[in-house]
């Protein structure tokens, strides 16, 4: 199969800290949030080679796998205080962030990168939190991170230098590829679309599954054969220089099975627009939690 060319966008996970701005950091990378994303994230920093004496974790409930790295140095939950950190990664949830965040302004006072991943929360936001001048990033990763392969758009306020974007790139791209947009508006859109995408992935597995059963399939089958459906043509995808359309078509024999099953979800009143109510829903529920 021929390969793929090269993206234009590689993630920089092969880089390794030797060739990031990450192996010359001055002060520590402060995470403020380390659940499912925050710890997806630290997880690439480390896979990277990042010093763990270099990052703090702020977690009310560290995970045993945290608390573990604590003896290689990581700091878990100290206090904030004397902290003079070079980037602070905010990865709480968008609703607990305006009770939660004030109590870090003193790291953004110290000249830090505020980087926040929280769903709707704006530049605007973090700049009346943490107070205007602050450089802040809005970015948006996703849950393939867990495994080097997410996806993150990026946008800067004009407080944030060349150095520091270039370490926000290199931390959000520990954990897979990142794109930086100039329109901070996107962002709500490609929450919708990459953000929560991982899910509308995986309910298609988890559907495309009960309608095997629903043929009479046995279950355990057709669970078997979704996830392999799923997971083999989302690597065809990654691994393919051909684009979705062309993939699909090359499944499709005139007159076979596909094209029967096609016929139904590219109807009018199929995938398309209900993809793009939920997109719409999400986009508008992304711009909601700004407030
Ligand atoms: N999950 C995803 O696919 C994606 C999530 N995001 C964004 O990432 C952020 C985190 O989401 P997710 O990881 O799913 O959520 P989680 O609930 O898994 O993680 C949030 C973590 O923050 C902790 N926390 C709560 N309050 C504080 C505090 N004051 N200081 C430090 N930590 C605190 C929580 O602890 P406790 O549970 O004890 O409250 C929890 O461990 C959200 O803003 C979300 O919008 C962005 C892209 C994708
Ligand atoms: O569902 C959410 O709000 C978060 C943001 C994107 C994915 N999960």
């Amino acid at each position: 199969m021929p390969q793929r060319k090269p993206d234009p966008t590689p993630a920089t996970t092969a880089a390794g800290p030797s060739k990031s701005v990450l192996a010359g950091l001055r002060g520590p990378i402060v995470l403020v949030g380390a659940g499912k994303m925050g710890g997806a994230l630290l997880d690439g920093w480390l896979r990277l080679g990042l010093d763990p004496r270099k990052i703090v974790v702020l977690e009310p409930q560290p995970s045993p796998e945290m608390a573990a790295q604590a003896i290689s140095g990581l700091r878990l939950n100290p206090d904030p205080a004397g902290l003079k950190p070079q980037a602070v990664v905010l990865a709480v949830k968008p609703q607990v962030a305006p009770a939660a965040l004030p109590a870090l302004q003193g790291l953004a006072a110290s000249g830090a990168v505020m980087i926040s991943i929280m769903a709707g929360k704006t530049l605007g936001f973090l700049e009346q939190v943490f107070g205007p001048g602050t450089a802040a990033v809005r970015a948006m990763p996703n849950t393939p991170a867990a495994i080097g392969r997410g996806m993150t758009v990026a946008v800067a306020n004009a407080a944030v230098s060349e150095a520091g974007r270039a370490l926000a790139q290199d931390l959000l791209g520990a954990t897979g590829k990142v794109d930086w947009v100039d329109d901070e508006a996107l962002i709500d859109a490609v929450t919708a679309v990459s953000g929560s995408g991982p899910a509308y992935v995986f309910l298609l597995a988890e559907s495309l599954a009960r309608a095997g059963m629903a043929a009479g399939l046995p279950p355990a089958l057709a669970e078997k054969i979704a996830r392999e459906t799923v997971a083999g043509a989302g690597e065809l995808l990654f691994r393919s220089p051909q684009d979705a359309a062309t993939l699909r078509r090359n499944v499709t024999s005139p007159g076979g099975t596909t094209a029967a099953a096609l016929d139904v979800l590219m109807a009018q009143d199929g995938l398309d627009p209900l993809m793009e109510k939920a997109i719409a829903a999400a986009t508008r529920r992304s711009r909601e939690l700004a407030g």
